[in-house]
């Protein structure tokens, strides 16, 4: 826990280096239909966030994409970004080279590895990220990045609120604290699973913290959105749950507020450890506070379950497999 903590109080650190290190891409979205986020893991969930938070302010469709291969769709008229930290990530770098046979506009955002080779061969925009940490403890930057790419595209990118990306400035005790708060609240009884319900607005965030809790705690972590998942989940809410629920709604929709509450009543019945987070409003800000809680939730959780939160052995089985085919 301690080496992997270490590494996660670095999130401030690396959202000041992209904001500092920001150049414009100077492609123009007028020229763009669509626009694809690749990447797996800890990388391409970062595209899943900022998904969510442009889905009501940019006129442009956006795909996030965790495979090997594009959408047919794709081609001269797509901006493409590839996000991997080590650059190394097979299906990344094979999604990469159909774009780049495509003739789509690419944008890479990484540390370096084969991902970062290809693209300076072939002349794309490239976001460098620092290099020595675990993909999953690097969102910081390359979250960053993917922001500030999408603002420049709607002609926002100097506008003052979003360099104060830039003054996120923590004290991570503090983080430990309100997360060890919240590991107590879940401890009356030990539950085995997490389930983050949300709205669609923080989707990619609660896959974030449900992937962190997979990762580094080594439980069972899914995540429920609504309104969708009051058509089919919400039948599983029935006594002997071994679930751990937290609850994020961004609030800005009033039926989907109801079923939230709906939900938290129905749940209360069965005395199933809940806890819904504060969100104070849908900013940026809040938004990163919200993910960097829900990493430290994750490392609580993992030193409550005694798992050794910097090893990722069955990931690192399969990748030696893979390499000998
Ligand atoms: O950011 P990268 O280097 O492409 O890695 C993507 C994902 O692959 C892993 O290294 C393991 O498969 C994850 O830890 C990481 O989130």
């Amino acid at each position: 826990m301690k080496y992997i903590s270490q590494q996660l109080k670095q999130f401030s650190k690396q959202i000041k280096f992209a904001v500092d290190s920001y150049k414009p891409h100077g492609i123009d979205k007028n020229k763009l239909s669509n626009i694809v986020i690749c990447g797996m893991g800890g990388s391409g969930i970062a595209g899943r966030i900022v998904k969510g938070y442009f889905n009501d302010k940019l006129d442009l469709p956006v795909e996030v994409v965790n495979d090997y291969v594009l959408p047919r769709y794709t081609g001269a008229k797509t901006l493409a970004v590839f996000c991997s930290y080590s650059g190394n990530t097979e299906e990344t770098i094979a999604a990469y080279k159909i774009a780049h046979e495509k003739g789509c506009q690419i944008v890479v955002i990484s540390c370096g590895g084969e991902l970062e080779k290809l693209a300076k061969q072939n002349g794309n925009v490239i976001y460098k990220v620092e290099g020595g940490l675990q993909p999953r403890m690097a969102l910081g930057s390359p979250l960053t990045y993917l922001f500030l790419i999408f603002f420049d595209l709607l002609g926002q990118y100097k506008n003052a609120d979003i360099l104060k990306i830039a003054d996120f400035v923590v004290n991570s005790d503090d983080y430990v604290i309100q997360t060890s708060e919240l590991v107590g609240r879940f401890n009356g009884t030990v539950k085995n699973k997490y389930v983050v319900v949300t709205d669609a607005f923080f989707e990619g965030v609660a896959t974030r913290f449900a992937q962190q809790i997979q990762e580094n705690a080594k439980l069972e972590a899914f995540v429920h959105v609504l309104p969708e998942a009051n058509h089919n989940v919400i039948e599983s809410y029935y006594n002997r749950l071994d679930t751990n629920f937290i609850f994020l709604n961004s609030r800005n929709n009033h039926r989907t507020n109801l079923r939230f509450a709906f939900v938290k009543e129905l749940l209360a019945k069965y005395d199933v450890p809940m806890v819904e987070l504060l969100v104070k409003d849908n900013s940026l800000n809040t938004l990163f506070h919200i993910i960097y809680q829900l990493d430290w939730l994750s490392l609580q959780v993992a030193d409550k379950n005694s798992a050794v939160s910097d090893q990722i052995p069955n990931i690192n089985a399969l990748k030696d497999f893979l390499s000998k085919q």
